[in-house]
């Protein structure tokens, strides 16, 4: 081969995509966090200040250090599912608002990828199984159960490229890189919003119940009519949406929901979802307060919240780490967005760990909540640009 031949394919022209810069290409994997919708993006540097605490506690806490925050610094970061894990909260030493990040409509290089599932499917079919028993014998009604993989990572993808990559996969939703404490970055791009807080205006947009998109207009438009009158896909919503409105009540002096739920499609999943809103009444509770007292929503727990943690810690067989849990900023005024952190890998130079979750409810089924999770996994993997060896396709998206 020439050596010009040789130069052409180790440094391939940029196409027009690449050469546009923007704020995300900053972003410091050490001690960086980014958090973008599709009307703008918010990233930071640097730790001022940083909140060891646990969960809930750090919640707490970081809720008095907003109080002294100085006029132009927020509080960003991630918390994770469990309480009594660390959380990632800080105040970082400069943060610059900036325009949506642009899509990455070209795919990432293709990498075959050998999974390993943690635990395997079995476990999750079991799992299910189990589950679905309590619901029938216990006070239980809905538990999620989330599966992980991990994926070996031939060559490293930065967290840049994989939100740019995310950003075109997750339309309407958030894309967030969070530099863990620990090491590796926690990275996602989640469809839900968990709570938002404008002025006195609170929003929160719980999604639950779900279809896979192929992309076929007839299959989706059929699947979106089932999805909308399937009454066990509604109950497993409407377990979420009851709940997130008890919460937000003591709050509000005025809080609606429409009647029922509409369909939220991803380029991967159909959602029922449905955005309530509410008037705050004052003092308002700032965005992180707001988010500490929704989290674990029944989108990522269950009903009642104790029996489903429970349920979780003894029949999931493995850490949910920062998955399932929230990250989001809030400013000193209190304002502030959070998502729920589904859709999301921790990523370290050398590997992926992906996560994706089910509500199972009475009528749920093993093989069609093990699908389920395949669709949802199927952001982050195609994402990374993973095309998994035949054996780990299977598995991942196991279908009846
Ligand atoms: C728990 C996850 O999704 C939640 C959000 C949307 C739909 C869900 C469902 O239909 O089960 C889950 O509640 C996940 O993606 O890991």
């Amino acid at each position: 081969m020439s050596t010009a031949a040789l130069r052409c394919a180790d440094f391939p022209s940029p196409t027009p995509m690449e050469r546009v810069m923007h704020l995300v290409d900053e972003y410091d994997a050490d001690t960086g966090f980014f958090f973008g919708t599709s009307t703008r993006s918010l990233l930071t540097g640097g730790r001022a200040v940083v909140l060891p605490a646990r969960g809930a506690l750090a919640a707490d806490r970081a809720v008095r250090v907003l109080g002294a925050l100085d006029g132009d610094q927020i509080l960003v970061g991630a918390v994770p599912f469990a309480d009594d894990e660390p959380a990632q909260l800080i105040v970082p030493e400069w943060h610059r608002w900036g325009p949506a990040l642009p899509a990455q409509p070209e795919p990432p290089a293709a990498r075959t990828v050998v999974p390993s599932f943690e635990p395997p499917p079995q476990h999750y079919r079991d799992a299910v199984a189990q589950a679905l028993r309590r619901i029938d014998t216990t006070e239980l009604s809905k538990v999620v159960l989330a599966r992980s993989v991990r994926i070996d990572l031939s060559e490293p993808i930065t967290v840049p490229a994989l939100l740019r990559q995310l950003r075109h996969r997750q339309g309407n939703g958030f894309v967030f890189g969070c530099a863990l404490a620990g090491g590796g970055n926690l990275v996602g791009g989640s469809p839900e919003l968990l709570v938002q807080r404008d002025g006195d205006v609170v929003t929160a947009h719980p999604l639950a119940g779900s279809r896979p998109r192929t992309g076929d207009p007839d299959i989706d438009r059929r699947s979106t009519t089932e999805l909308l009158a399937s009454h066990k896909d509604r109950r497993e919503h409407a377990l979420v949406v009851d709940d997130i409105a008890r919460a937000l009540t003591p709050y509000c002096t005025e809080l609606s929901a429409p009647p029922a739920p509409t369909v939220v499609g991803t380029p991967t999943m159909l959602h029922l979802g449905t955005r309530i809103t509410g008037r705050l009444r004052s003092p308002a509770p700032s965005s992180l307060a707001l988010a500490a007292a929704l989290h674990p929503t029944p989108a990522v727990c269950g009903t009642p919240t104790a029996t489903a943690k429970a349920t979780i810690s003894q029949l999931e067989g493995f850490d949910r780490g920062f998955y399932a849990g929230m990250v989001g900023w809030c400013d000193g005024g209190g304002n502030g967005q959070w998502a729920v952190t589904i859709r999301c890998a921790e990523l370290t130079e050398s590997s992926a760990r992906l996560f994706a979750g089910a509500g199972i409810v009475a009528g749920s089924e093993p093989e069609a909540e093990l699908a389920e999770t395949g669709a949802k996994l199927a952001t982050m993997l195609t994402a990374l640009g993973a095309d998994l060896a035949e054996e780990g396709q299977h598995a991942v998206h196991a279908v009846a």
